[in-house]
């Protein structure tokens, strides 16, 4: 896997897939690696040359100082596509990887050809849960979050059902390093990208969790409807959808991704 330079801050990055197919960049939601996205990698790679990255911040990439900004996150993609030459990707990104979508789509519109926002936000109205968990964390680390964070990734039937899986997200989020994850966390707090979305001109789906409560249904009706021609979809699934519901995310996402 390539370590990619991104303003001196090194991305670990991974392509995999169809040689010379459309390219599909994933992107990775807070406190989770590449590693997440590997229940569909079988699906997709064979229609598409898949990248991914691990954010800064997050799994074998650097880890530098914050604060960290969505136009932080949005260069480091621009990066590793200068890096890689590729002109243009279609974008899947999950919450913060949605949030990092929604900068790319306005800031950087002729570098995507179709956007995928899966369980995110544009904006949160009540930045004390992110302040709150900041606080948590510096006093006990990731582990004193951990079974909450979980139980809001993955609904409890799901825990329940799965709990090889369920143990396995715990361990990513658990080897989050914890200067990283403070700062994506402060980069959440003060989350407002509202007024980009109108700005995003690129076909986009957005994919919301039934039972998502950390970017719920709600978050992703305002991202459809201020972006022109955005469709939806909701998938039976809390906020980690695509671990959760893979067969269903895979589906919407290739579907909207391969129709003309
Ligand atoms: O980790 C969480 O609690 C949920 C979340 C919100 C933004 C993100 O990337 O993950």
């Amino acid at each position: 896997m390539p370590m990619i330079d991104a303003d001196g801050c090194l991305l670990n990055v991974s392509v995999e897939g169809r040689d010379g197919g459309p390219t599909l960049m994933l992107s990775n939601s807070l406190g989770c690696t590449l590693q997440m996205w590997e229940p569909q990698m079988k699906a997709l790679t064979q229609v598409f040359r898949v990248i991914r990255y691990d954010r800064r911040g997050h799994g074998k990439s650097n880890v530098p100082p914050g604060p960290y900004t969505m136009e932080r996150f949005g260069r480091d993609v621009l990066a590793i596509l200068d890096d890689l030459n590729i002109e243009k990707v279609h974008w899947c990104g999950l919450s913060m990887g949605g949030m990092v979508g929604q900068w790319l789509g306005a800031n950087a519109p002729e570098r995507f050809g179709k956007i995928v926002l899966a369980n995110t936000s544009c904006y949160y109205a009540e930045p004390t849960k992110w302040l709150e968990r900041i606080d948590a964390v510096k006093r006990g680390g990731i582990a004193a979050v951990a079974d909450a964070v979980i139980a809001g990734w993955l609904t409890q039937d799901f825990r329940e059902r799965e709990p090889e899986i369920t143990t396995r997200m715990k361990s990513m989020l658990l080897a989050s390093p914890v200067e990283g994850y403070l700062a994506c966390c402060e980069a959440l707090s003060t989350l407002d990208q509202r007024a980009l979305l109108p700005k995003i001109k690129s076909p986009t789906l957005v994919i919301a969790g039934r039972h998502d409560m950390a970017t719920p249904i709600s978050a992703a009706e305002l991202i459809r409807s201020n972006i022109p021609g955005a469709s939806m979809t909701i998938i039976d699934a809390a906020h980690i959808s695509n671990v959760e519901q893979p067969h269903a995310f895979t589906d919407a996402v290739v579907g909207f991704l391969t129709q003309r």
